[in-house]
């Protein structure tokens, strides 16, 4: 689903765009017509298409096949290549759908502004696509814990309101599912629960996304707000909202309206606000990251998320709901979970939380060719660790090396362990790691790991 579907006749161009994507890391399908394309299409539907709109011995050409795109895969993003001085009918392809064109000749730079927006906008239509038709089959908040108790008791109450709440709490604790609780338990159940992934948006686009846009050539273009109108938005990471962003949230918290981008009319939204961090928000405050305004808009009411440390009670419970999950929907073994490997999971570190011990579980389903119960043995290598080894083995080959290269095998070793911990959440690692996430992406890039994460938006998304 990460991949982008390149279909031009002209062999040369087809290439040269081939070229240009792998590059920039994105994985690339090709088809020479309009029957390759549809094949293509029918075999695995790809996260965006280049369409050329003249093809030459086809039996659809590009609007054709538009069209076909539109009605069968809405989700798919469609970029136009139309010739030079054929802007009508660029024009014409954008009023049937198509999400932008670029025309030949073009250069690297402008297909990539291209193609880098049109696959982020593919990215949040799924994950908000996917919720709608609830994809994501809403997963039951599972726990018998005290802390777990004292969770649902608080979430109950908020439900009932309608208050802004704050979900505070580690990285895979929970505070997702627990907003999709309020929502479900809310009177607004019906409508819709609309995620703002905070960290994983560009910053120069958060505006665009939330607010929409409008323009004579595409019309209008509802933004996140507006999407998520009589029902819940929620503001995962509402640390990392930029802060050039925080005024204009706040001013739309207060009026309960706001302007598209392009656009000249006030568009009215009822809205229920959840935000969560893992962040202190109010240090970030002190050091001139977040606005106060904003916290103390968002933060009517605090919950916070307990750790898995804080309710290790609720590891067989979790475990045992894993793998009943992982059996039913991928046809993993049913393995039994005995007391002492239940042991084994309690003594672990879990900084990536209930995300991290369903990550393990399902390591341990694929990797492991045993059926019968499993082995605490088989947990150790899992990505886990035990409390007491923080220390990185790098072994003795290191004294072999010149410095640089030992910093480099350094790095990549911690940069892999702490990705792992976060589940492979990229802006986490980050976060944690005090870098960037573009120049922990860059760092991944010169270190030769980003062949391994090169699904970094799936992972971000598919949390
Ligand atoms: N109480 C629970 N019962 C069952 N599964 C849970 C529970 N809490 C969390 N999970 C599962 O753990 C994973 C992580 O949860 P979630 O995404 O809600 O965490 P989060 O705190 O929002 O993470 P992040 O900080 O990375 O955004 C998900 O697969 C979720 O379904």
């Amino acid at each position: 689903m990460s991949d982008i579907l390149i279909v031009d006749d002209e062999r040369d161009i087809r290439e040269l765009i081939a070229d240009i994507l792998k590059d920039e890391g994105f994985e690339v399908r090709l088809a020479a017509n309009s029957d390759e394309a549809v094949n293509a299409l029918n075999e695995q539907e790809p996260a965006l298409m280049v369409l050329d709109i003249w093809l030459k011995d086809s039996r659809m050409d590009g609007i054709d096949i538009l069209k076909q795109v539109k009605r069968n895969n809405p989700d798919v993003p469609v970029i136009i290549i139309s010739g030079h001085g054929n802007i009508e009918i660029a024009v014409a392809a954008i009023r049937q759908g198509a999400y932008d064109f670029i025309e030949k000749p073009f250069n690297i730079d402008q297909l990539m502004v291209v193609v880098n927006r049109a696959m982020e906008t593919s990215r949040l239509r799924r994950e908000n696509s996917s919720l709608r038709r609830g994809g994501d089959r809403a997963t039951e908040m599972l726990g018998q814990s005290a802390a777990f108790k004292r969770l649902r008791d608080n979430l109950d109450k908020v439900a009932k309101s309608n208050g802004r709440v704050m979900l505070s709490g580690e990285p895979g604790a929970g505070k997702e599912l627990a907003a999709r609780y309020v929502h479900a338990q809310s009177p607004r159940a019906g409508a819709a629960f609309v995620t703002v992934p905070c960290a994983s948006i560009e910053p120069e686009r958060m505006e665009e996304v939330l607010f929409g846009r409008e323009s004579p050539e595409r019309g209008i273009e509802p933004g996140l707000l507006e999407q998520a109108h009589g029902g819940v938005i929620y503001f995962d990471e509402v640390g990392d909202m930029p802060l050039g962003t925080q005024p204009k949230i706040l001013r739309v918290l207060t009026e309960q309206q706001f302007m598209r981008a392009g656009g000249s009319d006030r568009v009215r939204v009822d809205l229920r606000v959840i935000s969560s961090t893992n962040r202190d928000l109010p240090a970030e405050i002190a050091a001139g990251r977040f606005r106060q305004e904003l916290y103390d808009r968002l933060n009517v009411v605090p919950v916070a998320v307990p750790s898995l440390a804080d309710r290790r009670d609720d590891i067989a419970l979790l475990a045992r709901s894993f793998i009943e999950q992982f059996n039913r929907t991928q046809g993993l073994p049913a393995r039994e979970l005995p007391e002492e490997t239940v042991a084994a999971l309690q003594s672990m570190r879990w900084p990536g939380n209930i995300r991290q011990l369903r990550n393990v579980i399902e390591r341990v389903l694929i990797l492991t060719e045993e059926s019968g119960p499993i082995q605490p043995s088989e947990l150790e290598p899992q990505g886990a660790t035990p409390d007491n080894s923080d220390a990185l083995s790098l072994g003795p080959q290191i004294t072999a090396m010149a410095l640089r290269e030992a910093r480099e095998m350094f790095e990549r070793e911690y940069l892999l362990a702490q990705i792992n911990r976060f589940g492979g959440n990229i802006s986490r690692t980050a976060q944690f790691v005090g870098m960037e996430r573009s120049a922990l992406h860059r760092k991944l890039k010169s270190l030769g790991v980003v062949g391994g994460m090169r699904n970094e938006e799936e992972m971000l998304a598919g949390k």
